[in-house]
């Protein structure tokens, strides 16, 4: 039997305004996808007399080969997924498949003879830290891909979210990324995530693989946390149940935030990798902690910080319409933004930029009262959010002409930062690299609003 092949591939994030905050569904967030993708393909396949097995590669790194045979109850339906490799664990692509084909197979569209399966990935250069510059695209490392220091891209919901698009396509013989299929599509990579995790976070990271940049609300925790534990021994009663509970949650209306929005023309997001790294659950915990005990005071930071976000969203939001509204007004302010710095920029905006320049002007004052409100959480929770390297690195860019500001995206800490610049100041920017700017790499990447989508096959298969 010959199925086409097929490639699927999804976003890396960026969270610049609603770190922490976002946990909470009653606040907004602003994700931006990334032009960093993982691709994932369809490739072999045969119906043999064995059970059917489901092999996924990642060739870019040591022991990327996870397989696993499917073996499906015909009593119940149930699917269960068991590794061929136990000495190499891989947590999302095991959970993907296992949602999957446990979905596919309550709802009745899994064959009875399900054919087997390999699925390659590749994943962009900008995931994971790079040995040299000017690597070729899609690297080989010589190290196991736990052992490969990540960027703090996203890496795990893109490789979820490509590798659920995939298997719905082979098993679920429909076209995932229809804009009919992507709640589906979500629905499901955002189960297997948190499976695959051990905890329920914010699902920004998911939502944005599949939707790409959006302004996200995140789903009622309980939702997840209702489906109960996948049944370990073959219990008729168990498995029936589990499989209705799956089917109920992943059709179900999740009532999740995914209003599109992007960085808009002629401005771009730089993205720095800054090498250390943070522990985001250990920093979450922390600042739960602090939000919780921290009375008036606490939940005062926490408001300051929703609005100045809000705040971000909506100018962000203005720009963009005005990058197309009054597209001469929003060309010539960008000539001069690129001449000053943020303040500059602040005040140029305020003085006589009309409803473009003030649009600038709340840009850049959101920034900064983010920051100041990620400060202040900082000192008082303990986590390192903005930590003082940060902040000498961030006051340094935003000197820069064009720089509107930066941000510690996501969790903050040691992982990266992030700047919101004019385009044509980038390469003056990237020539700065001594000083503060010494232990900054900024990544080859920039926002690119799209989710998940399908990819010509072509163009990637020549680089397996
Ligand atoms: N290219 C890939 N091939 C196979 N597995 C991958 C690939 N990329 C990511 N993964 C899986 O995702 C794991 C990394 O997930 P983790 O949540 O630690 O990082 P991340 O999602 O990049 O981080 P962050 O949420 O901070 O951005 C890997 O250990 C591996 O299991
Ligand atoms: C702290 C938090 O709000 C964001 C974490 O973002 P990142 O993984 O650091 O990009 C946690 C979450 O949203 O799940």
């Amino acid at each position: 039997m010959t199925i086409a092949k097929r490639c699927f591939s999804a976003p890396g994030k960026a969270l610049l305004a609603g770190g922490y905050l976002v946990l909470d569904a009653e606040n907004s967030s602003f994700v931006t996808a990334l032009s960093a993708r993982i691709y994932a393909i369809t490739s072999s396949q045969f119906v043999g007399s064995t059970l059917p097995t489901i092999t996924v590669l990642s060739p870019q790194f040591q022991e990327g080969e996870w397989s696993y045979t499917i073996c499906r109850s015909p009593a119940t339906g149930f699917v269960s997924v068991t590794t061929l490799t136990p000495n190499r664990r891989n947590p999302f692509v095991q959970s993907a498949i296992a949602t999957v084909v446990n979905y596919l197979s309550a709802t009745g569209i899994l064959q009875t003879a399900m054919p087997s399966l390999t699925i390659n990935i590749l994943s962009d250069n900008a995931y994971h830290s790079q040995p040299s510059d000017g690597v070729l695209p899609f690297n080989k490392h010589l190290l196991p891909i736990v052992a490969v220091p990540k960027t703090g891209l996203g890496s795990s919901a893109a490789l979820t979210t490509s590798l659920v698009a995939a298997l719905l396509s082979f098993y679920g013989d429909m076209n995932p990324v229809a804009s009919e299929s992507k709640t589906i599509l979500h629905n499901l990579a955002q189960l297997a995530h948190c499976n695959a995790q051990g905890k329920v976070g914010s699902g920004f990271d998911v939502a944005c693989a599949v939707f790409g940049s959006i302004v996200y609300r995140r789903f009622q925790p309980s939702i997840i946390s209702s489906l109960p534990s996948a049944p370990t021994s073959s219990d008729r009663e168990m498995e029936a149940s589990y499989l209705l509970s799956l089917t109920n949650i992943i059709d179900a209306d999740w009532n999740v935030g995914t209003g599109a929005c992007a960085v808009p023309r002629r401005l771009r997001l730089l993205m720095g990798d800054v090498t250390g790294g943070s522990e985001t659950p250990a920093m979450v915990q922390m600042v739960l902690q602090w939000r919780k005990e921290g009375g008036d005071s606490a939940a005062a930071v926490w408001t300051a910080l929703g609005k100045a976000n809000e705040k971000l969203i909506a100018a962000m939001i203005g720009l963009g319409e005005q990058a197309v509204e009054m597209p001469e007004e929003y060309d010539a302010f960008v000539d001069e933004v690129l001449k000053v710095s943020a303040m500059g920029i602040r005040q140029l905006g305020l003085s006589n930029g009309g409803r473009t320049g003030e649009l600038f002007a709340l840009v850049v004052d959101a920034i900064i009262e983010i920051r100041d409100n990620l400060r202040i959480m900082t000192i008082r929770s303990g986590a390192q959010i903005e930590p003082i390297e940060q902040t000498r690195l961030l006051d340094a860019c935003s000197t820069l002409p064009g720089v509107l500001g930066g941000i510690v995206p996501g969790a903050g800490g040691y992982d990266a930062v992030c700047l919101l610049a004019a385009e044509a100041a980038v390469d003056a920017i990237a020539k700065h690299t001594e000083g503060e700017f010494e232990k900054v790499k900024w990544l080859e990447l920039r926002e690119e609003a799209h989710g998940v989508r399908e990819e010509d096959l072509l163009e990637i298969e020549k680089f397996l």
